[in-house]
């Protein structure tokens, strides 16, 4: 049987809607239940002259084409590319609504679209992502990995102000991250004996301790004792080298310090076919790389290929999920 996925647009005044539009043009080997406004979606078809078919859960589809929908509604119509705080409820709703599917065991697992992290906060809701709104719903700690053909990146601190990063490499969260990427790379991605590259944090890793300590006081015992476990790590690597070609080849997956330390190189390297995937969580959830492109909404031109090869992703978690 098909995994049953929920596909969640995100900031309607951005491109998730008409990306959605753009699945349902095609058929998937997952079905596609729609977490959003049903009008939203109307809207960015005729935006896109896309035809568009919703139906409720449970109804009986006018065509095989169309989509299914858990209709929910935002307050106020946002114009494309000027996202509306009062719709800050509804889109976390949206996304709230699947993943307790998804914990329910409804559907097999959740793709979704970008979300306006700005609006969100604007709207009175704390939120610094989809990620951490995820891990706390379904009560548990996550680790948020990018991935392309090109390589995976996985963070170690994410949606954090810069002056922060250093104060939160320490050595249980650094264990915690680890065990969490190496447990999925083996669990979810089949890969029997993943190597782990590492980066430190400082320039040249630290330099032996003359430009930053926590390469010797946090990242390298904490390597030490997990390599007694048989975890294969790699590290600390400087970053400036970690992502050459020749050596990239050898890890199966890259743990970056903070986000802006790994991800413009792995979106360097593809930025159209990247997906984001959260380690950690009960069901498998797998959002574009790409954020809400609020300057390309509404005219037809976004490029769906995250989007694709998030559900293409999803699917086969899913798929491996069942398997299990
Ligand atoms: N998965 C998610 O929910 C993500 C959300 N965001 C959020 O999105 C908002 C905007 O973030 P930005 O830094 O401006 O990043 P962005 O990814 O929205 O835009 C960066 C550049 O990439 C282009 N771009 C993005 N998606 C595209 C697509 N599908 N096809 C063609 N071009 C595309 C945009 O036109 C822009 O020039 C922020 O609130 C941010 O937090 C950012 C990244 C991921
Ligand atoms: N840089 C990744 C991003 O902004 C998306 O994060 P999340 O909303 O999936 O947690």
């Amino acid at each position: 049987m098909r995994p049953r996925l929920a596909l969640v647009p995100g900031e309607p005044a951005g491109v998730g809607p008409e990306l959605m539009v753009r699945a349902a043009q095609q058929d998937w080997d997952a079905r596609l239940v729609v977490f959003g406004d049903a009008a939203v979606l109307h809207r960015a078809a005729a935006a896109l002259s896309l035809p568009l078919e919703l139906h409720r859960a449970g109804e009986t589809p006018a065509s095989a084409r169309s989509l299914e929908i858990v209709d929910i509604p935002h307050p106020v119509q946002a114009a494309f590319g000027a996202p509306e705080p009062a719709n800050a409820a509804s889109v976390v709703a949206a996304l709230t609504g699947a993943a307790q599917a998804c914990l329910d065991g409804t559907l097999d697992g959740m793709v979704t679209g970008p979300v306006h992290k700005a609006a969100i906060n604007d709207g009175g809701i704390p939120y610094t992502g989809t990620t951490g709104l995820l891990a706390a719903h379904a009560g548990c700690e996550v680790v948020m990995m990018l991935a392309n053909p090109a390589m995976r990146v996985a963070l170690q601190t994410v949606h954090l102000p810069l002056r922060e990063v250093a104060d939160r490499i320490v050595p249980d969260a650094l264990e915690r991250t680890l065990r969490i990427v190496y447990d999925a790379l083996r669990k979810q991605f089949g890969i029997a004996d993943p190597a782990i590259a590492v980066l430190g944090l400082n320039p040249h890793a630290g330099e032996d301790g003359h430009l930053g300590s926590e390469e010797l006081d946090v990242i390298i015992p904490t390597l030490e004792r997990l390599r007694l476990d048989g975890m294969q790590l790699i590290g600390p690597l400087p970053a400036d080298t970690a992502f050459l070609p020749e050596k990239l080849r050898g890890f199966d997956a890259v743990l970056a310090m903070y986000h802006d330390q790994g991800l413009p190189v792995l979106k360097h390297a593809d930025f159209a076919h990247a997906v984001n995937i959260t380690l950690g969580l009960p069901y498998p959830r797998v959002a574009v790389d790409h954020g809400t492109a609020l300057d390309l909404a509404g005219k037809g031109v976004a490029d769906p290929s995250s989007l694709f090869a998030a559900i293409r992703c999803c699917t086969q978690l899913a798929d491996g999920r069942k398997r299990v």
